[in-house]
């Protein structure tokens, strides 16, 4: 790792998606997966970027998986906040394991494992450089965990939103499903809205927006991109003005 380049950022907002935490029999968590993250979390750390991290929970529940089965919608989406809860818990595990401090906040009470959301007291430890796992997503149904990305990152007064995925980036058409689709590197947020692009809901990528707060979709699972992404290394697809 070239230990004399320059950041780029003082503090971002890292959105890891659950499925990446998924382990090979598409379920539960990847212990590889969880020791690599950490590793390139506490690269940026050690750079002196303030880092807080909206994590997913796809890779145990979906609310519309549930659904399927015929589960209530409600109860669906609160099943799916805990899921985020549980890859938290073990983030925050495997950080201090990597001698990262690391403090999770859930948007929710559960009292005796984690801490609630409390943005003052976020605010005082990001600035301390100690890394938030926001767990939870935003506490309230019918959301996903890219509208609390973006919703924290507005809170927290981060720089952009890198939002860690299983694609490259932001391509014309899902890639999983068309095999010719091209890759944007960068694209305005109106173009995003224009070619419905599916990367984030619309109510995340909408408040992204009306907020300026750029993002950048990146391949979570190559190791070191963080890293070059905060060093000024364009990677992935950025989106922005
Ligand atoms: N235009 C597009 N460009 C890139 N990816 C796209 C596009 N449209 C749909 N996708 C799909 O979006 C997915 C990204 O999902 P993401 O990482 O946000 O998961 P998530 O559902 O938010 O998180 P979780 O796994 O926690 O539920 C990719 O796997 C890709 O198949
Ligand atoms: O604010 C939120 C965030 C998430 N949910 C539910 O949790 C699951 C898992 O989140 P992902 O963003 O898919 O990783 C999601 O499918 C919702 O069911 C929520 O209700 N509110």
């Amino acid at each position: 790792m070239c230990i004399y380049k320059k950041k780029v950022y003082n503090r971002v907002l890292i959105k890891l998606s659950g499925e990446s935490l998924q382990n090979e029999k598409k379920t539960g968590i990847n212990q590889f997966f969880l020791y690599r993250i950490a590793k390139d979390i506490k690269e940026i750390v050690q750079l002196g970027i303030q880092v807080s991290i909206v994590i997913g929970g796809g890779n145990l529940f979906r609310g519309s998986s549930l659904t399927n089965i015929g589960v209530n919608h409600i109860v669906a989406d609160h099943i799916g906040m805990l899921a985020t809860i549980i890859n938290g818990l073990a983030i925050r595990d495997i950080l201090f394991q990597k001698k990262v401090q690391s403090y999770l906040m859930s948007s929710f009470s559960i009292k005796g494992m984690c801490s609630s959301f409390n943005l003052d007291k976020a605010r005082k430890l990001l600035s301390s450089n100690i890394v938030i796992i926001f767990g939870g997503g935003t506490g309230n149904p019918c959301f996903t965990t890219d509208s609390a990305a973006c919703l924290r990152a507005i809170e927290t007064k981060s720089e952009i939103v890198l939002k860690g995925t299983n694609v490259n980036g932001v391509y014309s058409a899902d890639p999983k499903k068309k095999l010719n689709a091209i890759m944007y590197h960068k694209l305005s947020y109106k173009e995003v809205l224009d070619k419905e692009l599916k990367i984030m809901d619309l109510s995340a990528f909408i408040l992204a927006r009306d907020y300026k707060i750029p993002i950048c979709v990146f391949n979570i699972n190559t190791p070191g991109l963080l890293y070059k992404i905060v060093t000024g290394v364009q990677e992935g697809t950025f989106i922005g003005y």
